[in-house]
């Protein structure tokens, strides 16, 4: 079940609040800029689907999203336990880190663990299948993907360059939760 703990930055033991309704989860981000949705497939994914077919079943919902939010590309995607550079992912995802445009991720399967620093607080999202987060530009935050990744996720950026990340250099995200398997 997805789930937002918010944690003050210096008590990473005890979480402040812990909500697990979509409605709380996504108008508690919405406070801080933070984007949450929960999407419908408009048809069904089969195993092994293509990029092209993930995307066609989430048409009319990344056509709002880049309508209202101006994002020009969309990819999708996938990691699994078997990725040879699955530590190493890991690893890097788990350092803090901002980008210099949204980070745009929708969950068509698996799950992964967003912790977003916001001020003094962190706010920790626990992503499952069909949860979207927008984390806003210039947020530093951090990826867990846990020790056997499992997801497939849809992509959406506003700069065609990719993926480009700028590192804090705090180590923050070693004194936090990690995903549990
Ligand atoms: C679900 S993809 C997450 C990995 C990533 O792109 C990133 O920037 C994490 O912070
Ligand atoms: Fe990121
Ligand atoms: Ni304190």
């Amino acid at each position: 079940m997805s789930r937002l703990s918010v944690y003050h930055e210096h008590h990473p033991a005890l979480p402040s609040k812990v909500l697990s309704h979509a409605e709380d989860i996504a108008s508690t981000l919405a406070e801080v800029g933070v984007r949450f949705e929960q999407w419908q497939a408009s048809a069904p994914i089969a195993p092994g689907a293509s990029s092209e077919e993930v995307i066609a079943a989430y048409r009319p919902q990344i056509d709002r999203l880049m309508a209202e939010d101006g994002y020009v590309t969309v990819d999708v995607v996938s990691l699994n336990a078997d990725h040879p550079q699955k530590a190493e992912l890991r690893a890097k995802f788990l350092d803090e880190h901002s980008h210099g445009e949204d980070e745009v991720r929708f969950f068509v399967a698996g799950r992964g663990l967003f912790s977003l620093h916001v001020g003094e607080q962190v706010f920790e999202v626990l992503c499952e299948k069909g949860d979207l987060i927008s984390v806003p530009a210039g947020t530093p935050h951090w990826f867990d993907m846990g020790e056997h990744p499992h997801f497939v996720a849809i992509r959406l950026f506003n700069n065609p360059d990719g993926w480009v990340a700028k590192f804090t250099g705090d180590e923050i995200a070693s004194r936090f939760p990690r995903l549990e398997d």
